[in-house]
């Protein structure tokens, strides 16, 4: 399912700010030769976390999912030149490809690739991030959020990227359990009833792309 009408979305990015043409050059490399381009936040996407970077004047962002790093690109952008994108992810090719791409850019220089996987990295990394994007493997969302709410400053905020999942979540959908996706599904669902039943966090899950959940602490 496609979750906002096509035409729709093509004309709010028409009238949004985007991402640089640096980051056009990732996405359109991507998409012509990297197997599973559709895991791209695309711009609309990369448009709204510019947006909220801006809005709490982050510094410190942590990333889990580099892939092709158009992501951790938009959010460099976004900070200030002291500011810093750490991006984690286990496919060494995919970062290799981002690190070439970075190197072109003005604000490469912020962003530090970490190789392996979230739930060894995250342990290991110290100081508070004003952002967390966690946008890596479904089944350890939950996990991931977990382990990185202590990690937020007084103003830090979390995004939770698929969690619509195409609308799968949604509760009348029937999951094969036999399938890949549909067992990804149940971990999304897991995540967002977890947020949903919170009382430490306050969460906002909007239907942007396939799906952003906003958190923040109470
Ligand atoms: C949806 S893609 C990230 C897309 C990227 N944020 C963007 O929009 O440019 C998910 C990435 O998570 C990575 N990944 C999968 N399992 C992981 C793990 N256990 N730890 C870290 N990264 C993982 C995959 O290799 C893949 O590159």
């Amino acid at each position: 399912m496609q979750i906002t009408d096509k035409k729709v979305e093509e004309y709010c990015i028409s009238k949004s700010n985007l991402p640089s043409k640096d980051c056009l050059a990732i996405e359109e490399y991507t998409r012509a030769n990297v197997h599973g381009a559709g895991m791209l936040i695309g711009k609309m996407e990369a448009s709204f976390i510019g947006f909220l970077l801006k809005s709490i004047k982050a510094k410190r962002v942590l990333e889990l999912g580099t892939f092709t790093g158009y992501s951790a690109l938009t959010m460099a952008e976004q900070l200030p030149a002291d500011g810093e994108v750490i991006t984690v992810d286990i496919n060494q090719e995919t970062v290799a490809l981002a690190k070439d791409f970075w190197g072109k850019s003005e604000h490469g220089h912020k962003i530090k690739s970490v190789l392996g996987s979230g739930l060894d990295i995250i342990p290991t990394l110290t100081g508070k991030f004003d952002f967390v994007f966690i946008d890596a493997d479904k089944r350890n969302y939950i996990d991931y959020l977990k382990l990185t709410v202590p990690m937020l400053s007084p103003n830090g905020m979390i995004v939770i990227d698929n969690v619509l999942w195409g609308g799968a979540v949604l509760p009348d959908v029937v999951l094969d359990l036999t399938q890949h996706r549909d067992r990804n599904t149940e971990f999304i669902r897991l995540v967002n009833d977890y947020v949903a039943a919170s009382d430490d966090l306050y969460g906002t899950l909007m239907p942007i792309r396939d799906g952003m959940f906003l958190i923040q602490r109470k």
